[in-house]
């Protein structure tokens, strides 16, 4: 196998929403749990992107996780590494954007990487490298409420030069505007200077077609899937890649019973459990209860178990930014968001022992936690839920999953998604 396109993912729901693009530009690709295992059997692909647990850890284990991914990707052959991140640029002072882009850059031996957060479909655009979510700016989007990585500055440059190590520059729309050759000399001149990064603009889907055709002419790039899809469909276009029609059948129906858990935080996410109220029992966790040593995923397990066999439910620990300030004061908040992750993961491994096969997860930390713990090697990508978010079906048993980035998808997302999981 040797692969068009080597991808590593800051982290699981990422993955899968990159891996959902990749499919649509009509890249074949596996999305696979952590570095796999050097026998995993996996089908013939032009593209694997390797979910890495790695947005929120120290920043030295996560340069070392994502250069294993690099390696295990280029002892196959990828002809370029695209580092995966968040389309809101989720990441603190300390990492671990700029610390990983800065190490891949120089494994590979390039001098600049081309940086962009930019995916249009979900209403992310960057213009003189300032990151609008919607209408308004990064800073003014509930991504400034995050709970493990509040973003309170909306000038990509800025925030990359505070966790990287060489100077960050920009690649502007008017270059973006002159084609892939003016994007390259662009790049060539802010290297020549000793910048180490830029953050390109993109605002347009054919922006990004532009900075795909640019990246993949060195090893290195990072984004979010709006530059997977420009790589992509760059890799069409010159010949590399001959497009494959999107996935279709991915084997029988599993049918059974079927759960939906949030840990997301997200306004998306807090709207979408409202409206699955209307449509599935739902359990709210008291993460109060539960960080005072509670048994509350014991008391949701029970909960679940005695109507999960008339239909699907729903348990969530998500809550408002107030209530989740309150919690983080009181506990601490690396503490708090892994003590909710490891409860989830454990509810996750229950719902799957009382027989649940469809299993829908919002929130990308969370959806680490619970895939982890169901020791899941690698996904196939299934049909589109919502922009960014694919159903998948697991390469070694029976199982349908949907990992939703917290802020993607529509108001019914839970309803949507297990319709599309038979
Ligand atoms: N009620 C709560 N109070 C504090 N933290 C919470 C609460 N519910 C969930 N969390 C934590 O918030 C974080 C949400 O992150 P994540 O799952 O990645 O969602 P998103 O996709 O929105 O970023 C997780 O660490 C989760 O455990
Ligand atoms: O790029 C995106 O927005 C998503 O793919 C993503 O990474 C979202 O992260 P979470 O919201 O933490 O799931």
């Amino acid at each position: 196998m040797t692969l068009a396109l080597g991808c590593i993912a800051d982290d699981y729901t990422g993955a899968s929403d990159l891996a959902n693009t990749l499919t649509k530009a009509g890249l074949r690709t596996v999305q696979t749990i952590g570095v796999p295992a050097a026998d995993l059997a996996l089908p013939e692909v032009d593209a694997v992107v390797v979910s890495l647990k790695s947005r929120s850890i120290p920043a030295e284990e996560a340069v070392a996780r994502s250069r294993e991914a690099a390696a295990w990707l280029n002892a196959r052959g990828a002809g370029h590494l695209l580092f995966k991140v968040c389309s809101t640029f989720d990441s603190t002072d300390a990492g671990n954007i700029g610390p990983v882009t800065d190490a891949l850059r120089a494994d590979a031996g390039e001098a600049i990487a081309l940086v962009t957060p930019a995916f249009p479909e979900t209403a992310r655009t960057v213009y003189l490298g300032h990151l609008f979510v919607g209408a308004v700016p990064l800073h003014e989007s509930p991504l400034k409420d995050h709970p493990l990585n509040p973003m309170r500055d909306s000038n990509l440059v800025r925030v990359l030069a505070r966790q990287s190590r060489a100077p960050v520059g920009l690649v502007d729309l008017a270059t973006v505007a002159g084609g892939a050759e003016a994007v390259s000399a662009r790049l060539d001149a802010l290297a020549e200077g000793g910048t180490g990064a830029a953050i390109a603009d993109a605002v347009l889907d054919r922006d990004l077609a532009v900075l795909g055709a640019a990246a993949l002419t060195r090893k290195v790039s990072t984004g979010a899937s709006g530059l997977g899809l420009g790589l992509a469909r760059a890799l069409v276009a010159a010949g590399r890649v001959a497009p494959a029609a999107a996935q279709g059948d991915l084997g029988p129906a599993i049918g059974g019973p079927a759960a939906c858990l949030a840990g997301s935080c997200s306004q998306a996410t807090l709207g979408q459990i409202a409206k699955a109220e209307a449509v599935m029992p739902v359990r709210r966790l008291d993460p109060a209860r539960l960080l005072s040593g509670e048994d509350e995923a014991g008391a949701a397990l029970a909960w679940a178990g005695e109507r999960i066999g008339d239909g699907p439910v729903l348990i969530a620990s998500s809550a408002g930014p107030e209530d989740v300030a309150a919690v983080q004061a009181r506990y601490g908040r690396d503490a708090a968001g892994h003590a909710i992750e490891a409860a989830m993961a454990r509810i996750a491994e229950g719902l799957v022992a009382h027989g649940v096969r469809r299993l829908v997860v919002a929130g990308g930390e969370t959806s680490g936690a619970v895939v982890d713990r169901l020791g899941l090697p690698a996904f196939r990508v299934g049909p589109e839920i919502a922009a960014g978010v694919p159903v998948l079906r697991t390469t070694d048993r029976d199982m349908w999953l949907a990992l939703k980035s917290g802020n993607f998808g529509g108001p019914d997302f839970f309803a949507d998604a297990l319709r599309l999981m038979p």
